[in-house]
């Protein structure tokens, strides 16, 4: 699976030949665009949850990208939200921020689906600072939605009328163009060495994922405003070398009647919930688990700072 628990620090190889490419890249967007499906396909791993829903995403989720001859360390963001409405927002504008602030080059992602719009706001709340701005491609994702005439129209709007080096045309979903954003990035990329093992693809624990693959869960099921009132936490996770793992998930929301809605009559809502999530955790981590879920009510948990920053939101990495 390549997570960096598996690894002692001693163990690190760090590739100095002189030819080594390395670097950090952000990939920045609206929310729903295809940032993280980008990401897991360039990394050859799920690693970000990807559903239909917008702003799925909520922390900066490190994705390592290596080759024989370079590493690309991708930083997968929350989609960029102008109108922040929770401390939960902006604290997610600032992991965006967080993600560009040391990027050797900036992937922008757009909705080809969409009509072409200028891409000002997302350069501003996830850059800043654009007269430091760092090599920047935009890329017209979900190009296979659209027909090829379509695509030269878009690919012609965008070169003319944004403030970006190169327009790529893509299909994250089925990998088209992912070889060329490789190839821009590559070409972008300082000489430098590997600052992971070759067959690390993150750096979060095993638990960070274990609480975004139940988050995903949760957005796959639930409707409405549920999933977006939900914060999940491993709250203990018990690595057993000869018995199943055992894995405490909590799961957090504002109210009462929200819990009533998660936990569902009889608690069968929950009970598929907990499976649909344990099933997929066992894929991940390729071992059993036995996990286990309680609902809890924190009011108002979205403008509670201290707890995000706990939680990890703003611009720290992995910490759930
Ligand atoms: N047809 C098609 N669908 C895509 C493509 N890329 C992503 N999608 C779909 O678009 C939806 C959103 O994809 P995500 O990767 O979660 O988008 P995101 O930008 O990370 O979303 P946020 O979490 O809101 O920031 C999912 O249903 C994906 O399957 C593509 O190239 N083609």
């Amino acid at each position: 699976m390549g997570l960096l628990d598996d690894y002692e620090t001693e163990e690190l190889d760090y590739d100095s030949a002189p030819n080594h490419r390395s670097g950090y890249v952000a990939l920045l967007g609206k929310p729903n665009v295809g940032k993280s499906t980008l990401a897991n396909q360039m990394v050859g791993q799920r690693l970000s949850i990807v559903t239909d829903k917008p702003q799925t995403t909520r922390h900066r989720i490190l994705c390592i990208c290596s080759g024989s001859d370079y590493q690309m360390i991708l930083y997968d963001t929350p989609g960029v939200l102008r109108e922040q409405r929770h401390k939960l927002d902006s604290m997610m504008m600032q992991n965006v921020r967080s993600a560009t602030v040391n990027a050797d080059c900036v992937l922008i992602l757009v909705d080809a689906c969409k009509a072409p719009e200028k891409i000002d706001e997302v350069l501003e709340e996830g850059i800043g600072d654009l007269k430091n701005k760092p090599p920047t491609l935009l890329i017209m994702n979900k190009k296979d939605l659209i027909k090829p005439g379509e695509v030269a129209k878009k690919l012609e709007w965008y070169t003319k009328f944004t403030d970006v080096d190169e327009v790529i045309p893509v299909s994250a979903k089925y990998g088209h163009g992912v070889e060329d954003v490789k190839n821009w990035i590559l070409s972008k990329l300082p000489n430098g060495p590997a600052y992971y093992p070759k067959d690390i693809v993150s750096e979060h624990p095993e638990r960070f994922f274990v609480a975004e693959i139940v988050r995903e869960k949760i957005f796959l099921q639930y409707r409405n405003e549920i999933p977006y009132v939900c914060q999940v936490n491993v709250i203990s996770y018990k690595a057993r070398p000869n018995a199943k793992d055992f894995i405490q998930v909590e799961i957090l929301v504002e109210k009462n009647s929200q819990k009533i809605i998660i936990i569902g009559k009889e608690g069968k809502a929950l009970k598929l919930l907990a499976t649909a999530a344990r099933l997929d955790v066992e894929n991940f981590l390729q071992k059993k688990v036995y996990l286990e879920i309680e609902v809890k009510v924190k009011e108002n948990w979205r403008q509670d700072v201290g707890f995000l920053k706990h939680s990890g939101y703003g611009g720290q990495i992995g910490i759930v």
